[in-house]
């Protein structure tokens, strides 16, 4: 059997039923091809499912906070993982048959579900069906990494998937990864009320931030009960009675951990190992993504490819964007471009840490001359009624423009209250604007013009 369509969608991810939608309303026959989940990583085993679960676990936390308050509850607290898992399977699924039964009821659109894999650059074979179109769009995403460690095929062991499935509570959950998910998953557990231990081989935890967040997260991780092992070298992983055991150097000494559970989060590989991209000739970098440009085009003329696996980002609004970018020059004359985002992401433990534009680092490694500003969150009416003071917020500027060159929010609702610095800095307009904006009482955001008030030389 031979098909043939104006364009064909690899993927259901955060940025393909978006364009498979626009590309058929306007008027190009279209399939949108999906091997396993509709709305992908984001929707199923991602985003959602995680802060649905991180939701649960907040409200565990205030729960036995609750004397704090003056509200006395009659029992200790206890946390139904069943329950947990039933009200996130709940979340995910109105996303997942969403995201199907939009595509499903789009005109002019085909639904495939099956594994796609070119044959040629214009040609992909799905369920033994060859497809043809002139425009191809990859949004295959990525899946979790699965390290070669010693001993670990013989041993039962999670990830960010599997996860999904958890409806118990891990007596002691061993988190090799301390990063994004790690540390998602980490205290999520910890306040499910799970022993946990992060073990995280680089010198501090989230390595892409500066040292003093990254210290900063980890004291408000352990102060929870988490443990933290920071320059851990896993020897081997086995299994001893019930329990999974890590041998661990560090420096050449040697300790060894244990616990009930382990979960891998030691980052994510491109789902490009098994797309047949070699047939079609279309370039990859060493580590499996695919090439792109900035209008996302790769080397083959009319495939583009969308989201995690073009590794110009790894997040759902960062494919969405891409989306976007495509979009914006196919059908609108827009040459929107990836050299134009900002960077912006948050890390979902609570309090969150938002991230914008340029770390401290980056600006003193720049050499530009910079201003910094920076504040605690005690000192913010909201924060002090909440009774949660953690962390700080920082905000650092050129000296000469007065732009905005990054921010640094680690506070409650700081992954909201960043978009106001973002928004500026998407203005191009200087830091002063915010500086003499009056906001509203009382508020995280009313403190951000007084943080801008106080810069000193970085
Ligand atoms: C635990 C976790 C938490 C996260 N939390 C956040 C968060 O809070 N905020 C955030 O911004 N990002 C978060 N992310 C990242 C986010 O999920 C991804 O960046 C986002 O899903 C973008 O993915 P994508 O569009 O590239 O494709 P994906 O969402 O990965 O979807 C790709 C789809 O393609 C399908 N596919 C793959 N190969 C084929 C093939 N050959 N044929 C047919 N179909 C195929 C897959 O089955 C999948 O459905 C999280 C990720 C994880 C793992
Ligand atoms: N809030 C969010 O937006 C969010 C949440 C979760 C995931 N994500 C996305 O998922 C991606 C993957 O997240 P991740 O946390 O798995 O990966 P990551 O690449 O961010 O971090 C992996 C961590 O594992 C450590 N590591 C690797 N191998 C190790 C080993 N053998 N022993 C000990 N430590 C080891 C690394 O040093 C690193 O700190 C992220 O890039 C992010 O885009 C985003």
């Amino acid at each position: 059997m031979h098909q043939r369509y104006d364009a064909i969608v690899i993927g259901t991810g955060q940025s393909g039923p978006s364009l498979a939608v626009r590309l058929a309303q306007a008027g190009r026959k279209t399939a949108i091809i999906e091997r396993k989940n509709f709305g992908g990583t984001c929707v199923n085993t991602g985003c959602i499912p995680t802060k649905t679960l991180i939701a649960s676990a907040r409200v565990a936390h205030t729960a036995r906070r609750a004397a704090e308050f003056g509200v006395m509850l009659d029992s200790p607290v206890v946390v139904d993982m069943a329950r947990v898992k039933a009200r996130k399977d709940l979340v995910v699924s109105q996303s997942n048959q969403g995201v199907a039964s939009w595509l499903r009821s789009t005109p002019n659109l085909t639904v495939i579900e099956g594994h796609a894999r070119f044959e040629s650059a214009h040609g992909v074979m799905v369920n033994g069906e060859l497809l043809e179109a002139d425009e191809i769009f990859i949004n295959v995403g990525g899946r979790a990494t699965v390290p070669d460690l010693p001993g670990l095929k013989d041993v039962d062991f999670l990830t960010n998937s599997s996860m999904m499935e958890v409806d118990f509570l891990p007596p002691h959950l061993l988190i090799v990864g301390g990063s994004y998910i790690g540390l998602e998953f980490a205290q999520m557990y910890r306040r499910f009320g799970s022993e946990v231990t992060v073990i995280e081989g680089g010198p501090h935890l989230i390595g892409r931030e500066d040292e003093k967040v990254s210290a900063a997260v980890k004291e408000i991780l352990e102060g929870e009960g988490i443990q933290i092992r920071l320059g851990a070298k896993i020897q081997r992983v086995e299994k001893r009675g019930d329990l999974v055991l890590l041998t661990v150097s560090d420096n050449g000494a040697s300790y060894e951990v244990s616990g009930s559970h382990l979960l891998l989060a030691v980052g994510r590989i491109p789902n490009t190992d098994d797309l047949g991209l070699d047939k079609a000739g279309i370039k990859t970098d060493a580590r499996g993504y695919v090439v792109v440009d900035d209008q996302l085009h790769t080397n083959v003329t009319g495939v583009w490819a969308l989201g995690d696996v073009n590794g110009r980002g790894a997040f759902t609004h960062t494919s969405y964007n891409d989306y976007e970018i495509v979009a914006a020059n196919l059908f609108d004359n827009d040459k929107r471009s990836v050299a134009d985002r900002i960077q912006a992401y948050a890390l979902f433990i609570d309090p969150p840490l938002a991230r914008i534009g340029m770390a401290e680092r980056e600006v003193r490694a720049s050499g530009r001359p910079a201003l910094v500003g920076t504040m605690q969150m005690a000192r913010v009416g909201r924060a002090r009624e909440r009774s949660e003071t953690q962390g700080y917020m920082s905000v650092l500027v050129d000296a000469e423009t007065k732009k905005i060159l990054g921010a640094m929010l680690l506070g409650i609702e700081g992954d909201e209250v960043i978009h106001s610095l973002l928004d500026v800095m998407y203005s191009d307009a200087p830091y002063t604007v915010i500086q003499r904006a009056m906001h509203i009482h009382p508020t995280v955001s009313e403190l951000v013009p007084t943080l801008l008030q106080d810069l000193t030389p970085l």
